[in-house]
């Protein structure tokens, strides 16, 4: 007979978020099962965030060294494939998890191997690699932290095309010769420019007008700029038909709406997510399976008081950031609720609301040129109905520019509330901006006052000057 065992809270997917759920769990005194099938640490670990930095930091550092006059002649030549993948396999700590399962044993949480699912309310069953089987109970809560897998379009051949994901895109051994990416968000024009560098001819096939469309235009514009200049064959408004892979190692037929075909030995659908609810028992607690958690900003599944939904699952913010961050929040409810005091603070920025997934979530986008972008664009805060101004600059205005590369270029927006005074949003894209976008994270969450910004003085002569003048120019035109 299984035995029961009861736990505090008990967390299912143990990425990025449910790991924090976790930890922020433990901190509060709460025991803690956290059921994994795979790898602790995750999509991002072994498969997303960290072996595509790790892989695209030395195509950006390269291409930066490039544009610096007395560096450029010493870094002329092609990359190290073999140490830049070496490199890439080192953070994936070679796809074990060993550190990470020693961090969940070093806060004193119980790690569970196996497949978890939902069987009635606060019950979880797993089953492990070996057959076992166990069945945990959750006093207070379960916390669902399963993720997302990529979302694949339904086309002729795609079974038979062996197709990458993300997932061989960001572990692959070897550089094919030619790889044909089929989308235009963050996962095609950073994995573009990656196997670019490393030596494929890369095309780009994009389905509307350009890329990263949940961004300001000129960002997307910009990158897909750099991605032709580096000899991408970027073609927008295309529609990819069917897929024809030759035998099992030849090479794929790419067929286009319309007649047009291609040639290429990869290809990578980075066409978007899916949640990972499909089997997790959703439906023995009156949920449909396989779709986005339905939560409140304190991260708990509409209707439930027991259920939590965390990170890409609840389709927020699928960000590894905002994953952590509802995670702390989710945790701290958790043990609130747990403690018998009602989580109150879920008002509007409270210590059980997760207000910045929608006020002032930061992204970068780390190509070349980067992105960084916070809080909503222009186009999204008029959706929201605020009356708003964009206030643009080129980056080429401020020293610290042209200092940081020859021929540098760049934009910034920021998007300013006008009957508050306050930034909604804020898009930097140029070399060297992914560390500029904190200090716009902090304007926007932090509500700052443009008349207290114009005393944040910018350093002389960095990138960050672009503030002064963002704040210049908008003060003229309001007179
Ligand atoms: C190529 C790529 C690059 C990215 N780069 C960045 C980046 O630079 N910065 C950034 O912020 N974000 C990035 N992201 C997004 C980031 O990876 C995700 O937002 C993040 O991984 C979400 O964390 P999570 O814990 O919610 O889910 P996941 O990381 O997907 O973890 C979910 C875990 O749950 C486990 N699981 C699922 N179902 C079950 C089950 N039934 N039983 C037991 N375990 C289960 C899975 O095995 C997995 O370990 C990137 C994504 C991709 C695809
Ligand atoms: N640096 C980062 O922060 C980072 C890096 C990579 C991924 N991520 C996150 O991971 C998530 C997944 O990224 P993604 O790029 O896969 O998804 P995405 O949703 O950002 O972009 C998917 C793209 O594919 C297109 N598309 C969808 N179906 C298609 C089809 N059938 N044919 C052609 N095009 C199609 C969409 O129009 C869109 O442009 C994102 O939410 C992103 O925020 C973050």
């Amino acid at each position: 007979m299984t035995r029961t065992v009861e736990y505090d809270v008990v967390v299912l997917g143990a990425g990025p978020t449910g790991e924090n759920v976790a930890g922020r769990a433990r901190d509060a005194g709460l025991s803690v099962a956290v059921v994994e099938s795979e790898l602790v640490g995750g999509e991002c670990s072994y498969w997303a965030c960290m072996p595509s930095k790790a892989l695209l930091r030395p195509v950006v550092a390269r291409a930066d060294a490039r544009r610096v006059p007395g560096l450029r002649q010493a870094v002329d030549g092609p990359l190290d494939v073999a140490a830049v993948l070496a490199h890439r396999d080192a953070y994936t700590s070679h796809w074990k998890d060993d550190g990470q399962v020693a961090w969940i044993d070093s806060i004193g949480a119980r790690l569970y191997r196996g497949h978890g699912r939902l069987h009635g309310p606060r019950r979880v069953v797993v089953d492990g690699p070996e057959g076992e089987h166990h069945v945990l109970t959750a006093r207070h809560a379960v916390a669902v932290c399963t993720g997302s897998r990529p979302a694949l379009p339904e086309l002729p051949g795609l079974a038979g095309a062996k197709a990458w994901t993300s997932r061989e895109a960001t572990s692959a051994q070897a550089v094919p010769g030619r790889l044909a990416i089929v989308g235009g968000g963050v996962v095609a024009v950073e994995m573009a420019t990656v196997w670019q560098a490393l030596g494929s001819r890369v095309t780009l096939l994009i389905r509307g007008a350009g890329a990263l469309p949940r961004m300001e235009p000129f960002a997307g514009e910009q990158v897909l700029a750099s991605l032709v200049e580096a000899g991408v064959d970027v073609r927008t408004g295309v529609s990819v038909a069917a897929l024809v892979r030759d035998g099992d190692g030849g090479p794929v037929t790419v067929v286009l709406e319309g007649s047009d075909k291609f040639e290429a030995d990869e290809v990578l659908l980075a066409t978007g997510r899916a949640p990972r609810t499909d089997d997790i028992g959703l439906e023995t607690v009156g949920l449909e399976p396989g779709g986005w958690l339905p939560v409140d900003d304190s991260l708990r599944v509409t209707g439930s008081d027991w259920l939590y939904g965390v990170g890409d699952v609840n389709h927020r913010a699928l960000m590894t950031h905002q994953g952590k961050y509802q995670a702390r929040i989710a945790g701290d409810a958790i043990a609130a609720r747990a403690a018998g005091a009602e989580a109150t603070e879920t008002g509007r920025w409270g210590a059980h609301a997760a207000t910045a997934d929608h006020a002032a979530a930061p992204q970068v986008v780390f190509t070349d040129p980067e992105v960084g972008a916070v809080g909503l664009t222009l186009a999204d805060a008029e959706r929201a109905g605020h009356r708003v101004r964009a206030v643009d600059q080129d980056l080429t205005s401020v020293a610290g520019s042209g200092l940081y590369a020859d021929g540098y270029r760049g934009h910034a927006r920021i998007v300013v509330d006008l009957d508050r005074e306050i930034l909604l949003g804020a898009t930097f894209v140029g070399p060297g901006v992914g560390e500029l976008l904190h200090s716009a994270t902090v304007a926007v969450a932090g509500e700052v006052p443009v008349d207290r910004l114009w005393h944040a003085v910018p350093a002389y002569p960095t990138i960050s000057e672009i503030w002064l003048r963002l704040l210049e120019a908008y003060r003229e035109d309001q007179g």
